[in-house]
């Protein structure tokens, strides 16, 4: 094999043909499944998304209620298992939690060796019934609080934004959310999207490539950046502060978390642009519009010292922020929005699977050899 060049973090390499989504930079569109993420994003709900991403279409009515029943049926996790959550040391990270708790659902899971295309939706869908009760009440557990039930008359988000602050959300919250969940659910090929493909090439079961993805998410330059944000907004405390803070971290030559983007770059992520525009109705809601200059005076500082743009953690951090959601939710929550776009990809894989093994270009030394003895 003849030496080839090494994309250094695979830049621009094309990892696989996928109908799911695409990064269309050019037209700045996500698309997902044939429609633009943001216009759905605008016009239609979390399960909705969830229908068209597991069953290729909008749903009507019937749809729409027979997935949320089907899902509603779903939510109860396996008894005790809450004793898994308060066996873990208390200083345990929400993600390391979720994962723990992902992991631990293989064992229920009959189904577990069918990689059929059915048999994959009916454990995502399991996943994802069950993922708001693992994300709120492993937390609860672990901060010694009693888990809060689910609310079966509430909508799949609303009882999950409820389940984690144990308040019953307002409109706004509950749409506010909504949306963010859709925005987080798909985004074609990151860091956490190929580690699941990558698991399932093997022909591992979705369980063990969703376990590998939150490991991946977890990582601060990719779903670990929210928490960051949230982290250097309160350390900021004002506009002012956010410019100080912002400028001694480029004196120091330090990333700025929620700024940049493999793909978008040169670019505004709309996905933030929308969370943006949440952020300024939340902001006015709550009067804390100071929080949202902030976020401004910072995006304008990096636009014009490094030339890079927000990307989605940047303006969802704030969001939940003012949601009233504790900062090491921030990207578990973000993976559980994701668990329907991982599916579909693992479904996709399962589906038309060739193993990845890629090759190397080896620079170590040749032709040594052990001494006798
Ligand atoms: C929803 C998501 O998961 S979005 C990603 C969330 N992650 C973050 O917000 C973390 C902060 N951002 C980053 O670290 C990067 O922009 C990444 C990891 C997202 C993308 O990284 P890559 O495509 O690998 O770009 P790379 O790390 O090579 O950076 C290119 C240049 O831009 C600079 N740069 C990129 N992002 C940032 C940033 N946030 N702050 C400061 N400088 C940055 C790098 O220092 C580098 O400069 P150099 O060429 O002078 O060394
Ligand atoms: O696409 C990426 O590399 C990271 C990202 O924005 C996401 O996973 O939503």
């Amino acid at each position: 094999m003849g030496e080839q060049q090494v994309k250094a973090g695979l830049d621009g390499v094309i990892a696989t043909d996928t109908e799911i989504s695409y990064l269309d930079v050019e037209n700045e569109e996500i698309v997902l499944k044939g429609y633009d993420l943001i216009e759905l994003a605008e016009k239609i709900n979390y399960l909705d998304l969830v229908h068209l991403l597991f069953e290729g279409s909008l749903p009507d009515q019937r749809g729409r209620l027979s997935m949320e029943s089907a899902l509603k049926k779903e939510y109860a996790l396996p008894e005790n298992f809450f004793d898994l959550f308060s066996m873990l040391p208390k200083e345990t990270h929400a993600m390391d939690a979720m994962r723990t708790g992902i992991s631990a659902l293989a064992g229920y899971d009959p189904q577990i060796d069918d990689r059929s295309t059915a048999a994959n939706r009916d454990k995502a869908l399991k996943v994802l019934a069950k993922i708001p009760n693992i994300v709120a009440n492993s937390y609860h557990t672990l901060q010694g609080e009693n888990p809060v039930p689910a609310n079966p008359d509430l909508p799949y988000s609303t009882n999950f934004l409820y389940m984690i602050t144990g308040k019953e959300p307002t409109n706004l919250e509950a749409e506010t959310f909504d949306q963010s969940l859709m925005v987080y659910s798909e985004h074609e090929m990151p860091n956490s999207t190929f580690t699941a493909r990558v698991i399932a090439s093997t022909n591992a079961d979705i369980y063990g490539a969703m376990t590998g993805a939150v490991s991946s998410l977890k990582g601060p330059l990719h779903g670990g950046a929210n928490e960051a944000v949230m982290h250097m907004l309160l350390e900021a405390e004002t506009v002012d502060g956010m410019s100080k803070l912002l400028h001694e971290k480029l004196r120091n030559k330090e990333r700025v978390m929620g700024f940049g983007h493999r793909v978008y770059m040169k670019k505004m992520d709309p996905r933030a642009l929308l969370m943006k525009q949440a952020l300024h109705k939340l902001a006015v809601d709550r009067g804390r519009e100071d929080l949202y200059e902030m976020c401004e005076r910072g995006e304008d500082i990096i636009r014009q010292e490094k030339g890079l743009y927000p990307n989605l953690d940047y303006y969802a951090a704030p969001v939940y922020y003012l949601l009233n959601i504790p900062i090491p939710l921030y990207t578990p929550i973000f993976f559980a929005a994701r668990v329907v776009g991982l599916g579909a990809h693992v479904i996709e894989q399962h589906a038309n699977n060739r193993l990845y093994r890629p090759r190397v270009n080896y620079t170590g030394p040749r032709g040594l050899h052990p001494k006798n003895g």
